[in-house]
């Protein structure tokens, strides 16, 4: 399965570690940047990911940045992403449940590298489970506001 990997300048130590883990764990990954610490902006490296995913080059995707919200944010307006940030394994487990997310994100400022390693494990090893979640799921669609 290929895994899409990007964050921004406050993920990119994590980044590597989360990449580490995918190559153990015999994912293949695409390192869609940052290649440094350099500060740049999250939308960008999240546009890339949730369109390598939503195009179908890459499987699932995996996003840091310091809170990991910015990269959810962004990833989410990439039509035919589900992208959920989890806080700790147990919503991992549940982003997949319940909601099918095919982007995982995560903090790197505010999430241990152990919970993030146990929360890929869970991700990976879940399965959507349909049903009333699959109706609720399909209902997850861009629309206008009539109050903007
Ligand atoms: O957390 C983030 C967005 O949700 C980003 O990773 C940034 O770290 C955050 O916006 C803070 O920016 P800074 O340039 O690192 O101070």
């Amino acid at each position: 399965m290929k895994i899409a990997v990007g964050s921004d300048h406050a993920g990119y130590e994590m980044k590597n570690h989360v990449i580490q883990w995918l190559q153990e764990n015999r994912y293949e990954v695409v390192d869609m940047g940052p290649f440094n610490e350099e500060s740049v902006d999250y939308p960008d490296f999240a546009r890339k990911v949730g369109e390598s995913v939503a195009e179908g080059s890459c499987q699932q995707g995996v996003l840091l940045c310091g809170t990991g919200i910015g990269v959810s944010i962004s990833a989410n307006k990439v039509k035919g992403i589900r992208a959920a940030l989890a806080c700790n394994p147990e919503f991992a487990t549940l982003a997949r449940q319940h909601n099918n997310a095919n982007i995982i994100c995560f903090s790197a400022r505010f999430t241990d590298r152990e919970t993030i390693a146990k929360s890929l494990q869970n991700w990976f090893a879940a399965e959507f489970e349909g049903g009333r979640h699959e109706r609720r799921v399909n209902k997850i669609e861009p629309c206008c506001s009539k109050s903007v």
